[in-house]
């Protein structure tokens, strides 16, 4: 049995319109509808053919859904949460993809009292945006991190975990504020320093632009590739993490003096133990077959 028939998404962008996709593939006869803000991606969305109806407002969206899903960037889920509050169905669950999960939580509980919340975290994404970047197989071999509230309905927690399973992702339930803690570090950070790495590099006067360009082939060029993830939807991680990231930064800059250190005094040793390390749990990541698990159909660069 299908765990939702009737499915509304918010928000149409590389996640929502990816969600439409894959659903249309492993669910066809499940009914889609959704919104997005933006009108000229609404008419996208219509002219790809990715749901049923396209609808001109959140809340005429969700009226006859058994699921809803907040595919919006983290600064408006909660807006949206409460725009919808009055049309959401009784029995109808309401689900977000946010990429921090603790403060848009408790923002959606408090948006839709007596509604059934459970969250989710696709762990999966490209640093492409808009309807046109979504695909299908996005969420295949990936982890899908499902945060429900204490108490939460444990019959939704079971359908939200059934659908992304059906999407083919592996699902992992978590509470909120310990998926900020590990998110900030494993995908948080990284994009901090892709960021402030590329900001560096272009702002060297001695550097020209032409040769940024020109010598990116290697390390380089994979922060940029991070570095070009969409700026809205990142300022918004940023300020909804905003305490695990500055604690896991902290951390992160005394490793990084520490570095310094040794490479000022010339400590080989420190250098070379560290990078054994990091190999090693590159190594490690590989052999589990999850530094690319979906490699036919990944990424688009
Ligand atoms: N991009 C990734 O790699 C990734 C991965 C996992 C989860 N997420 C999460 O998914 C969510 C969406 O990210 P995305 O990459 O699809 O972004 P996106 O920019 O591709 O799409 C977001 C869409 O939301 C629309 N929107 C913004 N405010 C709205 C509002 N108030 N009402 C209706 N529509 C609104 C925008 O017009 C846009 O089309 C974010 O919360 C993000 O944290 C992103
Ligand atoms: O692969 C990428 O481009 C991503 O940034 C994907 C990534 C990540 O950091 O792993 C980014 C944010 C999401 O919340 C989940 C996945």
């Amino acid at each position: 049995m299908l765990p939702f028939a009737r499915i509304s998404v918010i928000g149409l962008g590389l996640i929502g319109s990816s969600i439409l996709r894959a659903v249309r593939e492993s669910m066809p006869t499940v009914a889609l509808t959704g919104h997005d803000a933006d009108p000229a991606v609404r008419a996208r969305v219509v002219t790809l053919g990715l749901a049923d109806d396209v609808a001109d407002s959140a809340g005429a969206a969700v009226i006859d859904a058994d699921l809803v899903i907040l595919c919006v960037p983290p600064g408006a889920i909660g807006a949206v949460g409460r725009a919808i509050a009055e049309d959401v169905p009784a029995d109808c669950v309401v689900s977000d993809v946010g990429s921090a999960k603790a403060g848009v939580l408790a923002e959606l509980v408090a948006a839709l009292p007596g509604r059934a919340v459970v969250p989710a975290h696709p762990v999966a994404g490209t640093e492409h945006s808009g309807p046109d970047a979504g695909f299908a197989s996005l969420f295949r071999g990936r982890w899908c991190i499902v945060t429900p509230p204490a108490g939460a309905d444990e019959a939704a927690v079971a359908r939200v975990c059934a659908f992304w399973e059906r999407l083919g992702s592996q699902v992992e339930r978590m509470d909120a504020a310990h998926h900020d803690r590990v998110l900030a570090v494993t995908s948080h950070l990284p994009h901090l320093i892709a960021y402030t790495i590329v900001g560096t590099a272009s702002d060297l006067e001695e550097v020209t632009a032409s040769e940024v360009i020109k010598y990116s082939a290697g390390g380089f060029r994979d922060f940029t590739r991070i570095a070009s993830s969409d700026p809205t939807m990142w300022r918004d991680v940023f300020l909804a993490n905003r305490d695990a990231v500055l604690e896991m930064l902290q951390r992160f800059t005394e490793d990084l003096t520490m570095l310094q250190r040794a490479i000022r005094w010339g400590e080989g040793d420190t250098l070379f133990d560290l990078f054994s390390r990091t190999r090693a749990v590159r190594r490690s990541i590989v052999e589990q077959g999850q530094d690319d698990p979906a490699p036919d159909f990944g990424r688009r660069h």
